[in-house]
């Protein structure tokens, strides 16, 4: 693989409000250390896009913004949300992730039925008014563009959606809590081309109400969803700047190798 300089990097800091900001980020799995002093910000209301090749990191910094990391690797640095540091000892994890959630690359909808996939979570915070409840279902439902294709078997379990449904369930369930954030790592790698682009689709909708901030290894999806890109190279924050930036004249040489197909 070439040689980049890892020190040298083009961060941009933009003139909007940010959700969320990294400083000084560094995660280690054991002497293995995976994240390098990455500081970046999300802004409030986009799509970021986090790209980079297999192993760079990208999933491991997408999980330290909800804790995901605890008990398996060491975070050190601040992760600024609402003028708190998640980092802190003091924080409430349970508490942090219904404002900022998190949907996985494979769809893993709970074994329960579809309605109960969005209540569950609600009901252990404490929902517990069925007109309340009935409302979440839908409204969640249709933000992830899945209500028309299941109001009539809500009760059926949701183990029988397809790849896809079963991907959208698991943001209706997400989006059920009602995070500020939404963390999505590779959300539809997993699935065929049409599903991918409701899923896109779905998305794109929902960066009006969400910080959405999406680990993706499809270039094209990066470049059609997001507002921000990161690139990351060997657990270093190479380049962050506006998507069109990033894909049109990036700053450095690494990533304009790994967008033209020039890596490794
Ligand atoms: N649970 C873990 N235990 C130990 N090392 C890990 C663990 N998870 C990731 N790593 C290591 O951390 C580094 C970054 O991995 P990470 O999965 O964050 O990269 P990535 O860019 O998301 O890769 P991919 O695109 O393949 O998902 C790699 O060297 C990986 O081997």
């Amino acid at each position: 693989m070439k040689k980049y300089n890892l020190d040298q990097q083009y961060v941009r800091d933009f003139a909007v409000e940010n959700a969320i900001e990294a400083k000084h980020v560094n995660v280690s799995y054991g002497q293995h250390q995976s994240i390098f002093d990455v500081s970046m910000s999300f802004p409030r209301f986009k799509v970021t896009a986090m790209i980079g090749a297999s192993g760079s990191g990208k999933s491991t910094f997408l999980r330290s913004i909800n804790r995901m990391n605890d008990n398996i690797a060491t975070v050190d640095g601040k992760i600024m949300y609402r003028d708190v540091n998640i980092n802190d000892d003091n924080i409430n994890v349970y508490e942090l992730r219904k404002h900022i959630g998190m949907v996985f690359q494979r769809p893993n909808p709970f074994a329960k039925s579809i309605r109960d996939n969005i209540t569950f979570a609600l009901k252990k915070h404490g929902i517990k008014d069925k007109k309340e409840l009935d409302e979440r279902v839908e409204t969640s439902l249709r933000e992830a563009a899945l209500w028309d294709e299941v109001k009539d078997k809500l009760d059926e379990s949701a183990l029988s959606l397809s790849g896809g449904q079963a991907q959208r369930l698991c943001i209706a369930r997400a989006i059920a809590m009602k995070p500020d954030v939404l963390l999505l790592d590779e959300p539809a790698s997993a699935l065929d081309p049409i599903s991918t682009s409701k899923i896109e689709d779905t998305l794109n909708r929902l960066k009006e109400k969400y910080t959405i901030i999406i680990v993706t290894h499809n270039m094209q999806q990066a470049s059609r969803m997001s507002d921000y890109t990161a690139f990351f190279h060997q657990g270093h924050l190479i380049e962050f700047n506006k998507t069109s930036h990033i894909f049109t004249r990036p700053k450095m040489q690494a990533t304009e190798d790994y967008i033209s197909g020039n890596f490794g």
